[in-house]
C-alpha cells in the first residue's frame, strides 16, 4: 500500500481513516479531471470561441463592477452586480469581471454557498443597451452570447448552493442571470421579466434553456412570448421563485435586511462540512444535466469522495440518531 503524508502509530480504525483519506484524494483528483464538471468551456475555437479576443472586445465597453466577497467562517460568498446608475446593467467590462469572479469561486475549495445580488436594491437590468447598440452586428453578438453562456453555465455548475436575491427588477439578461442560480428569493415588490421580445430578441445567455428546465416548456413559452412580469406570487406558483423575503425593517434599509435574510435562508442548506455540501451540489448538478446512466456514474464518483471521509467517520464515531 503506497502511503503518502505522515503515518503515526494509529489504531486500526484510524489507519482505515488514513487509507480512506489517501484513496479519496486520489479519487477526487481524478473526479473533475475526467468528468463533465471540470472547468471546460461550452465552446471551442471550432465554434469561433476565442475567449481572450472576446474579453478584449468586451473591455472596450467600460463601467460598473462585479464584486465578490467570500466569508471563510461561513463558507458563504456574495457576488454583487454593481452598476447602480444603469440599474446594474452589464457593461462589456462587467461581463469579463463576472467570468473572473466565477473563476475565483471555482478555486475556492472551502466554499459552500453563493448569494448573487444587485447593488442599491435592484437586481440587474440585463445587458447595457449602449454596449448592445455598439455590438449589434451578428458576429459580435454571437461572441458575447457564447462568452456569457459559458460564464453562467460555469456559475451554475459551481459546487456551491447558489441563490439569486432578487430585489427591484431582474430584466432581460438579468432574468437570465437569476436562472443560473439554484434558487431565487424575491423581495415582495420585485419583478423577474424576460423582456427580450421587446428588444426583438430571445435569451442569449442560456436563460431559455435553463428556464424550460425550471418551469417547463409551457410556462417558459408564456414568459418569453408574453414578456410577462413575474411577481413573487406568480414566481412561487410556476416554480421560478423559491421564497419571498419579509418586508425590510425601515431602520436598517432594505439592502442590509434583504441580504441578511438571504444569508439566513441559504445557511439552512449549507450547514455542515464543506466537502459534504459541495458533494451534494455535485450529485444534483449531474442529475440535473446528465442522462441517467452517466448521472449514476457521476454520483458513484462523488459518493467515493465522501464515503469513509472525515465527516463520515466522525458521524460513525458519534451518535447514530439524527433528528
Ligand atoms: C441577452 C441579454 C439581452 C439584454 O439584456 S437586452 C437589455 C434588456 N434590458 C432592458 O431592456 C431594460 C432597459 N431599462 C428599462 O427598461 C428601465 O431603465 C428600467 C430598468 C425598467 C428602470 O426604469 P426606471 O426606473 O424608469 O429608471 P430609468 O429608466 O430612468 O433608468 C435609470 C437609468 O438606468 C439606465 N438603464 C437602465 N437599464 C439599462 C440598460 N439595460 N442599459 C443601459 N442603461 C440602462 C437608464 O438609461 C437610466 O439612465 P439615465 O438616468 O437616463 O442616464
Amino acid at each position: 500500500m503506497l502511503w503518502c503524508g505522515t503515518v503515526t502509530q494509529q489504531t486500526a480504525h484510524k489507519n482505515t481513516m488514513v487509507i480512506c483519506v489517501l484513496g479519496r484524494y486520489l479519487l477526487k483528483s481524478s473526479l473533475c479531471s475526467r468528468s463533465w464538471c471540470r472547468k471546460s468551456s461550452l465552446y471551442s475555437a471550432g465554434h469561433g470561441f476565442q475567449p481572450e479576443e472576446i474579453r478584449e472586445k468586451l473591455r472596450a465597453y467600460p463601467g460598473g463592477a462585479v464584486d465578490l466577497l467570500t466569508q471563510g467562517d461561513t463558507g458563504l460568498a456574495v457576488l454583487t452586480v454593481n452598476n447602480p446608475s444603469r440599474m446594474n446593467a452589464f457593461s462589456g467590462a462587467m461581463m469579463v469581471e463576472l467570468e473572473e469572479r466565477v473563476s475565483q469561486l471555482e478555486s475556492w475549495t472551502q466554499g459552500k454557498g453563493l448569494i448573487v445580488r444587485g447593488a442599491a436594491g435592484t437586481f440587474c437590468s440585463g445587458a447595457d443597451l449602449n454596449a448592445v447598440r455598439a455590438m449589434s452586428n451578428p458576429q459580435d453578438g454571437m461572441k458575447m452570447c457564447m462568452f456569457m453562456q459559458d460564464a453562467l453555465t460555469r456559475l451554475q455548475r459551481l459546487p456551491l448552493v447558489s441563490v439569486a436575491l432578487v430585489e427591484g427588477r431582474a430584466l432581460g439578461g438579468g432574468s437570465e442571470l437569476s436562472t443560473a442560480c439554484d434558487f431565487r428569493l424575491m423581495a415582495p415588490d420585485s419583478v423577474i421579466q424576460f423582456v427580450h421580445k421587446h428588444m426583438g430578441l430571445v435569451p442569449g445567455w442560456g436563460g431559455a434553456a435553463r428556464l424550460v428546465r425550471l418551469v417547463g416548456d409551457r410556462h417558459a413559452l408564456r414568459l418569453l412570448g408574453g414578456a410577462l412580469k413575474v411577481d413573487p406570487e406568480l414566481g412561487l406558483r410556476i416554480g421560478l421563485a423559491d421564497g419571498v423575503l419579509e418586508e425590510g425593517a425601515p431602520q436598517d434599509g432594505d439592502e442590509g435586511v434583504a441580504l441578511r435574510q438571504a444569508e439566513e435562508w441559504l445557511s439552512r442548506y449549507t450547514k455542515g462540512p464543506a466537502e459534504v455540501i459541495r458533494a451534494a451540489k455535485r450529485v444534483v448538478s449531474s442529475g440535473r444535466e446528465l442522462p441517467l446512466t452517466e448521472a449514476l456514474r457521476a454520483e458513484k464518483e462523488v459518493f467515493g469522495t465522501v464515503w469513509g471521509g472525515e465527516a463520515n467517520l466522525r458521524a460513525l464515531a458519534g451518535k447514530t440518531k439524527h433528528k
